[in-house]
């Protein structure tokens, strides 16, 4: 047990899905894993293991932005023995070309946040996916059928932007969409010597405005899940 995750050594597998939202986490062990049991409430930040096609796989939800990926990412790896953490997010796109429902795999994470510091680098650092993850999961995406777009992202610290025109120069850069954890994720996974990967669904477009809800967020970006279920 650590402070912020109820589980127990062994609770959970090898590979953890981590959407920010709990209530996907209970979704996708609800919908997709056999013999599924919680692993941890604390703070309503449910996590599951259970079985997919005989594997053992944990989902665990990471709340949002990266002080909370974070933490759990940090606990998962350092205290449960977790090699592989894959992010399935929702995010905001950037581009014309990049739509709502577009999945996109984040093989590096921009940020504006002041994670990195903590390092103490002569230099930036660039936060990148794990590459055998990020490869295997173009592969299984291919054999799905499932259109993607493997490309750069922001990890922002805010959501609410002053300036609602900030993005446009991550755009002029070819950031292709925004959210709020890989990078993060990325970093501790470094760190620590592990691996990770976010895998994205535009959930909205900061160039024409279209939404999708809480609740399509929630549970029908199911192609996103498959691919990570199919990676674990
Ligand atoms: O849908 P999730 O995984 O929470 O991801 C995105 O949605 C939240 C903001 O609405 C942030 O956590 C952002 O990264
Ligand atoms: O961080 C996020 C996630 C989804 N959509 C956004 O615009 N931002």
């Amino acid at each position: 047990m650590t402070v912020h995750i109820g589980a127990q050594t062994g609770d959970f597998a090898k590979t953890v899905l981590m959407p920010g939202d709990p209530l996907r986490a209970k979704f996708i062990a609800e919908r997709y894993l056999a013999n599924a049991s919680k692993v941890t409430e604390v703070r309503g930040m449910m996590g599951y293991t259970g079985t997919y096609k005989g594997k053992k796989i944990s989902v665990m939800g990471s709340g949002m932005g990266m002080p909370s990926m974070g933490i759990y990412s940090y606990e998962l790896y350092t205290e449960y023995d977790v090699d592989n953490i894959i992010r399935i997010g929702s995010c905001g796109s950037f581009q014309e070309d990049v739509k709502v429902r577009d999945i996109v795999f984040a093989m590096g994470a921009c940020t504006n946040s002041n994670f990195a510091s903590q390092y103490g680098l002569p230099g930036t650092f660039s936060p990148i996916a794990d590459y055998g993850l990020l490869s295997r999961s173009v592969e299984i995406a291919n054999t799905k059928n499932i259109p993607i777009k493997v490309g750069n992202a922001l990890s922002s610290d805010i959501f609410y932007d002053d300036n609602p025109k900030a993005w446009e120069k991550w755009s002029k850069m070819g950031v292709m969409v925004v959210e709020m954890e890989a990078a993060a994720l990325y970093m501790n996974a470094a760190r620590l010597n592990k691996n990770a990967l976010a895998i994205l669904t535009v959930s909205d477009s900061l160039v024409t405005g279209e939404l999708t809800t809480a609740q399509e967020r929630e549970k029908t970006f199911t192609d996103m899940m498959e691919i990570a279920l199919e990676l674990a």
